[in-house]
Order: structure tokens, then C-alpha cells, then sequence
């Protein structure tokens, strides 16, 4: 049973994941003297599918639901969460999951990529709810605050990550659509009531097609209809191919096909298809029989013609060689592996994917395994203008210099589905030519209408009034809090933005903003003017809709800090509780591969440690538990002592890890709270650990290094086997031993 006294700690994959089997046992054991408990919750992607087929599974193998609790958890005044990232699955990801858990014993169904009977239908649709952004948009039941801490971002100025050179003559650049996107052809309007709409295709042919047979609206709600035109996207995508061809660049696809799951595959898939158009003219229907699907990626291909005779196979291969020699050449994931940007569409996710490139001064790696000037392809104008609006700068002035750019925290609209978080089961592949319309059920009026080809993507985005409401207050309060110029992404000419123009201009009203200086600016003009002010040292907040948040808190704090591992990412939850996010970016598989190999966890869970402080600080103030505070307090002081230390996880095997770097942080804490004076109880509670590990420092260190250099064995990837991981991840007898004296 939780309370208002318990603190949520999620369970999700991959790096994140094995840095927990190490932290939480420390988070218990300094948590449980000031009287809370934490309780762990499983969204992983592996629990998430075994969650959705309990009939399939004995009774020991049963898990619960853990993601919609921890949803309606979101809905609680007393909710304390921490939330790590998690896979956003692609389908790749989802079959290599499920095979994994079949072949430990798990009877659960493969997934039907075409399902032919009412039965696969419902595995599909089952398996559906665990591909892409499935957890985010449940849990985040508010907006975003995501900012680097005073502490980290002084520490980055004090020791600047490495940053390439721009040059003036780079010919790196950004082609996006100048028709026919999402953009050009949206709708939007603010409900004057309470409706229930449907979303249909009135094909010419006459038939009249129910999309979404119901959708409850409510008053004050924007809606948007817009569609994304196939001609117009393979016109694009053929003239940029081209180009790239005639003029040597590398060829770069960037989308965030998790984010927006159901249309950015589709949008990949056409990119992948019109690469190798010659290849997919010629083996076409071979490729249909196979079930091959390229908006999961080419390793959907390469796998499913892994089984056919060598000879068809190689000349598949051949062919699809041919097609390289009268294209461009593509940019590489990694180039020692051959992994190129169209393997797999969650590859290529643009909010890390193009700071990276910028990072590198505007390169990409070749097949050759040289950096390169590329041209990357954003096909939403909306959002690619902002990254070339900062390679201009970039180009003009250079590259940034961490130790004297100001920093761009974000205050981002995502809470209750907002924008895209909401548009996955409103986005439909059309059919057919015809009209597609958003209709109110009870009095037929058209709300919306676009006309539309076969092939082009519609959906329907919707945000809520009263998260809009909130979003401006928490912007208001963050410009109040940080005195900091605070300017809101919004383009006018974009009929959403213009609907949350409006919006925004009345909410404004309803808080004292006088001496705060607050803009509403279109989102070239924003990035320029935050540019200039980064350049010269001066702080500016963001204010965005949902996909800008996702860019820009990857983007600057790449830029700023060298990876936005390190931001704070709370999501103060419009219910009253809060969730605490760790850092702005993902799970890193390449670091378990690392620690698979060489058993060295290079992850760092500086954004756990972040993530936990305010969680803590929270609870006490709401709670009135003072010990929460003081551990928070100590916690902040003991993460500042890292820093400055330098005994942050090293990329290198054989030097400190995630492991070492969380006994340091523990020794700190306990030498924290025994030092302080505001709670006599703590101090001497924690007062002989902070002595033992003080006094065994060295050989905790050298039992952490000791394990290195050799593979480590965790029993899986998706579904990890407890007692192996709990081995792997905590191998320093010395400490373990000096955490259960606590306990
Ligand atoms: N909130 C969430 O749940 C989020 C989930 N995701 C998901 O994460 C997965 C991986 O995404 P990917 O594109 O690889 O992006 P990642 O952010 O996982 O990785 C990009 C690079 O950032 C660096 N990095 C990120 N976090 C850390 C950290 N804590 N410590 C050290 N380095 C770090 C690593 O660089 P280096 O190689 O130099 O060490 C890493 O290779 C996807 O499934 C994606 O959908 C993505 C974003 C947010
Ligand atoms: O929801 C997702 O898939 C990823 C989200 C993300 O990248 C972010 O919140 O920064
Ligand atoms: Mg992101």
C-alpha cells in the first residue's frame, strides 16, 4: 500500500535499468530512516507485453499492469514518481522482445505483422499498445520543466566537453518540405462546447469509411485535422536524394518514429522505398509476400530474406547495391557495423540524432567511417527550419563554447495527451481519394475537412484547456523563479499555434507578470534570438508545444553540457503530485553492450540523483517531513561533491562506472547527513557509515574495478534474470555489506 509517505521508483530497460539494480538498495537504505518507502513499479518493455496476455501465462508468471496503475497513480495528489527512460519499441524491438521471452517460457503469441483473423486483430492491437511512446504519454499527466541545475551547469563551464569546429564554407544544411506537410494544409479550431466527434473518409467512390468512431470533446479544447500528402513526401524525397547525389553529401533521414508512432514509420518507410526504388520495382511482390515492411527499418528487410535460397538472396543484395551507385551516400549509424541511417527508424530519433551532428560541427559518419557534411532531411518544415536557423549560426559564429554559452531551460505542453501524445489512435493511412472529415455525432455538422489522396497520412491532434492553462502558469512561475527572459515557440501563420496564441494572451492575464519579460515569438525568430543571448552568456527560457520540447531539451543541454543525461526533468503533475524524470534522454543500448562485453556500466545516473533530490524535497515539504528534507538537502550537497571530484562514470573500461560513481555518491550522502546539523537522529544514524565507507573507500573501488575487463552475464536483455544482474550490477562485498548495517 502506498502513501503519502512512499516514493515510486520505476523499473524500465536497458542501462537505466542496471544502474537501478545497483541505486535502489542505496535509495531504500537512506530513504527508510526518515520513514519512506519505496516501492518499485515494472514498466518495462518486457513487462508491459507480459501484462497485456495473462491468459497466456501460468499464475507465477503474471504480472500485474504496473503502467496503468502508475497511470492512475498520476492522478493523485500524493503522487511521487521517479521515472527513468524507457524503450519506445520498435517493431524490430518488440518481435527480438517477444522471441526473447518465448524461449524463457512465456507462451505468449507472435506478432501478427498481418493479421488475417479476428484473433491475430487483437494481438496486433494488444501488441500495438507496448510499440513506440507508449509509457510517456500515459504517465505524463502534466507539463515539463526540464532545466540544467546551477551545480551541473557550473561544473560543465568549469570542464567543457569537446566540441568540433564549424566552418564558414560547411555545406551542411537542412532540406525539409515546402508543400503538402503537415503544416501546410492544417486546420485547427477552440471548441465553443462540449462535443463528440467521429473521424470519416467520404471516398470519391461514395463510400462513406468510419476512421474513429468517437471522440469526447471538451469545451475550450483545440483540435487540429492535417494530413501529410504521399506525392508531395516522394516528390520531396526524390528531388533531395537527387540533389544529395549530384552535389556529394551525405544523406541523412532524421524523424522521431516513437514519438510519432504511427506516422513517422510511415514517413521513413517512403524514404527507405524511394532510396532503392529500382531494387523495389524489381522485387516488389516478392518483398510483399515476404511481409517485408520497410517503415520498421532495412533489418526488417535483411531479416526476412535471410531464409530464402542463397541465390535470390545475394541477388536481392546486388540489386540493392546497384540502387547505391546512382545515390547518394547515406549517412551511417555505425559505420564499423555497416548500420546505416534507414536500419531502423529509431536509429535515427532527431532530438539526439541532430544535435549529435551538430556537436561534430556539422558531420556525419560515412560508410568510410569519416565525418562528413551531410544534408539532413527533416521533412516537417516546422520544425526543421529551427536546426537550420541554428546551423546558420553556427556557420557565422562557430561552434558553441560550453564554457561561456547561457543555458535555454524548457517549459514544454504535453500534459493529458497534448499535440502528438494524443494523435496515435487518430492517424490513419488513407485508402482511398476523398474527403476526410471531423464530424459531430450528434448533429452531423463538419467540423473539419480535408481533401485527401490514397496514401496521404491524416490525423487529429487535440490539447485540453486546462493543461494549456497550466503550461502558461508554470511558465510564468519559472520566469518569476529564474528571472530569466521567457519567450513561447509559437508561429501565428500555423492555425494550432495561432488557436494557442489566443489562449495564451488570456491566461497571461490571470498572473502578475509585471517586471517579467515574456515574448511570443514564431520558432526561426525564437531560436535566432536565444541564439544570440546563448552566445553572449545570457540564460532564455523556452516555452514550446510538445515536439519542440522533445528537440530542445536534447539539443541545448547537448550543446551546453554534452548530454541532456544530466538535466533535471520534473513533471509537476496538474493532479498535485510529481514526477520526477531522469535527464531528457533515452536508454542507451550501445552502454549494454559495453557492460555485456567488458562488465563496465558507463551510464550515468547523475539525472537519477537529481531526479531522486527533488523528489525527496518535494514530499518533505508537502508532507511536512522534515528528515526528507534534510536528506534532500544533503543529497544536492553530496551530488555537487561528485561533480566537483570528478567521480562521474568514466566511458573507458577498466576506469570508474556507474558502480563506482554510486558508492561515491553514497559515501558523500552518509558524510552529508552526518556532518549536518538540523536533524540529530539522521546524523548519528548515518555517522558510522559515513565512517566505514570513508574508511573502506579504497577497497570498495578496487573490488568495483576488479570485476572489469571480462563479459558479464545478466541473462537476457528485455527480461533480465534477477539473481545474475543483482550480481553483475552489485560485485563490491565491502559495500553491500556496509549498506545492510544500516538496514
Ligand atoms: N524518457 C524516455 O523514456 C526516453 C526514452 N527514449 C528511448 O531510449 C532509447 C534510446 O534512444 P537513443 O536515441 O539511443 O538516445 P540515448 O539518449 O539513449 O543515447 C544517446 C547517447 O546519449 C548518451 N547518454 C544518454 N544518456 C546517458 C547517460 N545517462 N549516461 C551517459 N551517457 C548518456 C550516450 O552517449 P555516448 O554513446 O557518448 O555514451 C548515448 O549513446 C529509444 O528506445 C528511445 O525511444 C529516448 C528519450 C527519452
Ligand atoms: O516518449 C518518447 O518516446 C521519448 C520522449 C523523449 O525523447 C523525451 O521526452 O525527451
Ligand atoms: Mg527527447
Amino acid at each position: 500500500m502506498s502513501s503519502d509517505q512512499t516514493i515510486i521508483y520505476t523499473l524500465t530497460d536497458e542501462a537505466p535499468l542496471l544502474a537501478t539494480h545497483a541505486f535502489l538498495p542505496v535509495v531504500s537504505t537512506f530513504t527508510k530512516p526518515a520513514g519512506i518507502t519505496v516501492e518499485a513499479s515494472d514498466i518495462s518493455v518486457a513487462a508491459r507485453i507480459l501484462a497485456a496476455f495473462p491468459e497466456n501465462l501460468t499464475p507465477e508468471q503474471r504480472v500485474p499492469d504496473a503502467l496503468a496503475d502508475l497511470g492512475k497513480k498520476t492522478l493523485t495528489p500524493e503522487a511521487n514518481i521517479i521515472k527513468l527512460p524507457n524503450i519506445s519499441a520498435s517493431v524490430t524491438q518488440l518481435t527480438t522482445a517477444i522471441k526473447e521471452l518465448q524461449d524463457k517460457g512465456y507462451n505468449i503469441p507472435d506478432y501478427p505483422a498481418d493479421p488475417k483473423t479476428d484473433e491475430e486483430k487483437t494481438i496486433k492491437a494488444k501488441y500495438g499498445k507496448c510499440i513506440g511512446s507508449a509509457v510517456n504519454p500515459v504517465l505524463r499527466e502534466g507539463n515539463s520543466d526540464r532545466r540544467a541545475p546551477r551545480a551541473v551547469k557550473e561544473y560543465a563551464r568549469k570542464n567543457p566537453h569537446s566540441m568540433q569546429p564549424w566552418s564558414q564554407a560547411s555545406r551542411t544544411h537542412v532540406s525539409h518540405m515546402t508543400h503538402g506537410d503537415f503544416y501546410h494544409g492544417e486546420k485547427s479550431m477552440t471548441l465553443d462546447a462540449a462535443r463528440e466527434v467521429k473521424m470519416e473518409l467520404v471516398t470519391k467512390s461514395g463510400q462513406t469509411i468510419v476512421l474513429k468512431p468517437k471522440v469526447a470533446l471538451q469545451a475550450g479544447e483545440i483540435i487540429d485535422s492535417m494530413f501529410m500528402s504521399r506525392k508531395a513526401l516522394l516528390d520531396f524525397y526524390e528531388a533531395q536524394i537527387e540533389d544529395a547525389h549530384q552535389t556529394g553529401m551525405l544523406f541523412s533521414l532524421h524523424v522521431k518514429a516513437t514519438m510519432m508512432k504511427v506516422s513517422h514509420p510511415i514517413v521513413f518507410g517512403h524514404c527507405v522505398r524511394m532510396f532503392y526504388k529500382d531494387a523495389f520495382a524489381k522485387h516488389g511482390d516478392l518483398f510483399d509476400s515476404l511481409g517485408i515492411n520497410v517503415n520498421n527499418g532495412m533489418a526488417d528487410l535483411y531479416n526476412k530474406i535471410a531464409d530464402l535460397p542463397s541465390s535470390q538472396r545475394e541477388e536481392i543484395i546486388r540489386d540493392l547495391h546497384a540502387c547505391q551507385e546512382h545515390r547518394p551516400e547515406l549517412a551511417m549509424v555505425d559505420s564499423a557495423k555497416g548500420i546505416t541511417n534507414f536500419h531502423s527508424p529509431n536509429d535515427v530519433i532527431v532530438d539526439a540524432s541532430m544535435p549529435a551532428m551538430i556537436r561534430a560541427g556539422g558531420k556525419m559518419y560515412g560508410a568510410d567511417g569519416r565525418l562528413k557534411e551531410v544534408k539532413a532531411v527533416i521533412p516537417e518544415s516546422t520544425f526543421a527550419r529551427i536546426y537550420q536557423e541554428i546551423i546558420n549560426f553556427c556557420k557565422w559564429h562557430g561552434a558553441f563554447d560550453p564554457k561561456t554559452m547561457g543555458t535555454v531551460p524548457n517549459v514544454g505542453l504535453m500534459a493529458q495527451q497534448a499535440e502528438e501524445y494524443g494523435s496515435h489512435d487518430k492517424t490513419f493511412e488513407i485508402t482511398e481519394a476523398g474527403v476526410a472529415n471531423i464530424t459531430d455525432l450528434a448533429t452531423g455538422e463538419v467540423l473539419m475537412s480535408q481533401n485527401v489522396e490514397q496514401g496521404d497520412i491524416w490525423r487529429m491532434c487535440q490539447v485540453k484547456d486546462a493543461p494549456i492553462r497550466d503550461w502558461v502558469k508554470l511558465a510564468v512561475t519559472r520566469a518569476r523563479n529564474s528571472g530569466m527572459p521567457t519567450v513561447f515557440w509559437l508561429d501565428p501563420y500555423r492555425p494550432h499555434e495561432n488557436e494557442l496564441i489566443k489562449k495564451v494572451k488570456v491566461y497571461l492575464k490571470d498572473h502578475d507578470t509585471s517586471g517579467l519579460d515574456i515574448q511570443i515569438m514564431s520558432q526561426v525568430r525564437a531560436m535566432r534570438y536565444t541564439l544570440e543571448r546563448v552566445k553572449r552568456g545570457l540564460d532564455t527560457i523556452s516555452v514550446t508545444g510538445n515536439i519542440l520540447r522533445d528537440y530542445l531539451t536534447d539539443l541545448f543541454p547537448i550543446m551546453e553540457l554534452g548530454t541532456s543525461a544530466k538535466m533535471l526533468s520534473i513533471v509537476p503533475l496538474m493532479a498535485g503530485g510529481g514526477m520526477y524524470e531522469t535527464g531528457a534522454g533515452g536508454s542507451a543500448p550501445k552502454h549494454v553492450q559495453q557492460l555485456v562485453e567488458e562488465n563496465h556500466l558507463r551510464w550515468d545516473s547523475l539525472g537519477e540523483f537529481l531526479a531522486l533530490a527533488v523528489s525527496l524535497e518535494d514530499l518533505g515539504i508537502k508532507t511536512g517531513n522534515n528528515k526528507a528534507k534534510v536528506l534532500a538537502k544533503t543529497l544536492d550537497s553530496a551530488t555537487g561533491k561528485l561533480l566537483d571530484n570528478r567521480k562521474s562514470p568514466s566511458p573507458k573500461t577498466g576506469e570508474l562506472d556507474n558502480r563506482g560513481s554510486q558508492f561515491y555518491l553514497s559515501m558523500y550522502w552518509a558524510q552529508e547527513l552526518a556532518a549536518q546539523t538540523e536533524d540529530a537522529e539522521l546524523a548519528a544514524k548515518f555517522a558510522p557509515l559515513a565512517k566505514q565507507l570513508g574508511e573502506s573507500e579504497a577497497k570498495i573501488v578496487a573490488e568495483l574495478l576488479e570485476v572489469q575487463g571480462k563479459p558479464a552475464d545478466i541473462g537476457g536483455y528485455y527480461k533480465l534474470d534477477e539473481a545474475k544482474v543483482g550480481a553483475v550490477m552489485r560485485p563490491s562485498a565491502t559495500f553491500n555489506a556496509a549498506l545492510q548495517s544500516l538496514a
